[in-house]
């Protein structure tokens, strides 16, 4: 192990963050002096390596940004952006004056396009500006690093003595951006190969990466260049920055914890502090970070389909690859929804305290199904109120609702028709009611085709949750012969609840009044009071 905790047998790679600069240059998410800080800090506890914390000639307040993070965060090298002039490059110089240790980085376009069209420089020219301003830099600051912007659209055999010309001017870091994400993996990894093959001095300096994700190919290309020899790469948390972003540093990180068989590379990186990282910087940015983003997002360690649900709770490893307490995910997610099986049903509700009998376990998992389908999310007390639907339901069905509609409308009177199987009856009875409103009709049209009137003591409404699609639980309570029976249902449609829980409650009604009947006289007569 080295100081950083990487092990011995693997090759140490840099860590350069720049979400406070590249990852600043996204459209909106510019941060003041205080949120840069707490970054800042949030950064070094992270352990990444180089923090670069600004581009001082940018504006006053991101030089004071810089200059309190120098004085502040003490561990990570801090680095300050400069394009290759004496204006920017003694901002930056006085900006990190205070640093432990400092380091400018210097950039300059190197491809045909940058320097004909935004430079209007020669290559000749761009050679020289290169060389005077590493050197210059080189009195700023601990460290220098060079950048050839727009690298991977620039000549090779150009871009390699601009290098050499960084090197002997005393560039510490030579970095090979990927300007505008244009690059492949295979064709990144040879201009990595290339460069350390034609660059005289190139084995005194620390080779880098810098990706953006214009084809999405930032974290892959990362990857091949430190197969080819990048022994630093760059990149922001959530993969912010100009236009698609740079790489993302945490996929970057665990791609290299994860599959160490393929990579023996290690940072320094307290992975259990990403997720928090990740967290702040999206808060403070205000970007948000897409539920399915790698490593991160909020799904990244949820599972909704009942078969990997099933495997998770076998064995987790059937579906996940690393541990989400490993980059400070609090925990695998269980999302309950209509892909979901009864494995994961059963397992959430004894999570719950309910320890379901198969067959109440069967009826609830029909119940959650239906609810589901309706519903984007099931919660908890959506199952709660489902369980305590199904065990209320005790009495045998004597009466099953197979179907209902209601017509209603503010200059209408309320209708309602319901279709009701009777046990032992074979066709089910189709009956129609008006009332005083839609739960009344509901009410009235079950009754006729129960045959079962029933003394209504209360209709109780409340919503399960919030929300448009909340659940309502209805409660009924009937009485008959002095005794009370109650109903209860839930549902994502009111009417429905209320229909379901009255005909529960009448089922439990002729069910209590079937015991005390004398044996030959039938259960439904007597508790009914009217049939038709
Ligand atoms: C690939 C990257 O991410 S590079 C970093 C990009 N980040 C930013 O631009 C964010 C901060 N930028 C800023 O605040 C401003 O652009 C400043 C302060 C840097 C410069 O502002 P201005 O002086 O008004 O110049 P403006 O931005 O309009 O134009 C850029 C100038 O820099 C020149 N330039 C661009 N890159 C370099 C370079 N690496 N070295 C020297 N000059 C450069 C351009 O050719 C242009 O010069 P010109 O005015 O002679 O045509
Ligand atoms: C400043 C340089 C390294 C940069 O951000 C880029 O080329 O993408
Ligand atoms: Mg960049």
């Amino acid at each position: 192990m080295d100081a950083s905790g990487v092990r011995g047998d693997k090759v140490r790679i840099q860590v350069f963050d720049t979400t406070l600069r590249d990852g600043e240059q996204s459209p909106g998410a510019s941060l003041d002096e205080m949120e840069k800080l707490e970054v800042a800090k949030a950064l070094e506890a992270l352990g990444v390596d180089v923090i670069e914390a600004g581009f001082p000639v940018a504006s006053p307040g991101e030089l004071k940004a810089v200059q309190e993070i120098c004085r502040q965060v003490r561990r990570p090298v801090i680095c300050a952006l400069a394009r290759a002039n004496p204006v920017d490059i003694e901002h930056a110089g006085e900006a990190l004056k205070g640093a432990s240790v400092s380091r400018i980085h210097i950039f300059l376009a190197t491809s045909e396009i940058h320097m004909r069209y935004k430079l209007r420089k020669t290559p000749q020219e761009v050679l020289e500006i290169a060389r005077e301003a590493v050197a210059l830099a080189r009195r700023h600051a601990h460290q220098v690093e060079f950048s050839a912007e727009d690298a991977t659209r620039s000549d090779w055999d150009f871009l390699c003595r601009v290098f050499e010309a960084a090197i002997r001017a005393g560039a510490t870091v030579i970095n090979i951006p990927d300007t505008v994400g244009y690059t492949t993996p295979a064709e990144y990894a040879e201009l990595f190969r290339y460069v350390a093959a034609h660059t005289e001095g190139i084995e005194r300096v620390v080779l880098s990466a810098h990706c953006h994700d214009d084809l999405g190919l930032a974290v892959a290309n990362s990857l091949a260049a430190i197969e080819a020899g990048a022994r630093q790469v760059e990149g922001t948390i959530n993969g912010i920055g100009e236009r698609a972003g740079n790489a993302a540093l945490e996929e970057i990180v665990m791609a290299l914890e994860v599959r160490e068989d393929r990579y023996p590379y290690g940072t320094g990186v307290v992975t259990e502090q990403l997720y928090r990282t990740s967290r702040l910087v999206s808060r403070l940015t205000g970007i948000p970070v897409q539920p399915n983003k790698a490593i991160v997002g909020e799904n990244a360690f949820a599972h909704e389909a009942g078969i990997h649900q099933d495997g998770i709770l076998k064995h987790r490893s059937t579906y996940e690859i690393m541990v989400p307490e490993r980059v400070g995910q609090t925990s695998t997610r269980l999302v309950l929804g209509k892909h979901s099986g009864r494995h994961a049903l059963r397992q959430r509700l004894a999570e719950l305290g309910y320890e379901l009998t198969p067959e109440l376990l069967e009826a609830t998992y029909r119940r959650f199904l239906e609810v589901a389908d309706r519903k984007k999310h099931v919660t908890d007390r959506d199952l709660v109120a489902l369980v305590e639907e199904q065990q209320a339901a005790t009495a045998p069905e004597r009466f099953a609702l197979e179907y209902f509609h209601v017509d209603d409308g503010n200059t209408s009177v309320a209708t309602a028709t319901v279709r009701v199987r009777i046990a032992g009856v074979e066709a089910p009875v189709q009956e129609a009611a008006c009332g005083d409103g839609p739960v009344d009709a509901l009410l009235r049209a079950i009754e006729r085709a129960t045959g079962v009137r029933a003394e209504l003591e209360s209709y109780h409404l409340q919503a399960v949750t919030s929300g448009k699609d909340a659940m309502g639980e209805v409660t009924v309570r009937v009485r008959d012969d002095g005794r009370v029976h109650v109903g209860r249902a839930v549902s994502t449609d009111v009417l429905e609840a209320s229909a379901r829980a009255y005909v529960q409650a009448l089922n439990r009604m002729v069910h209590a009044a079937g015991e005390r009947a004398p044996a030959d006289e039938p259960a439904s007569t007597a508790a009914a009071g009217a049939r038709g």
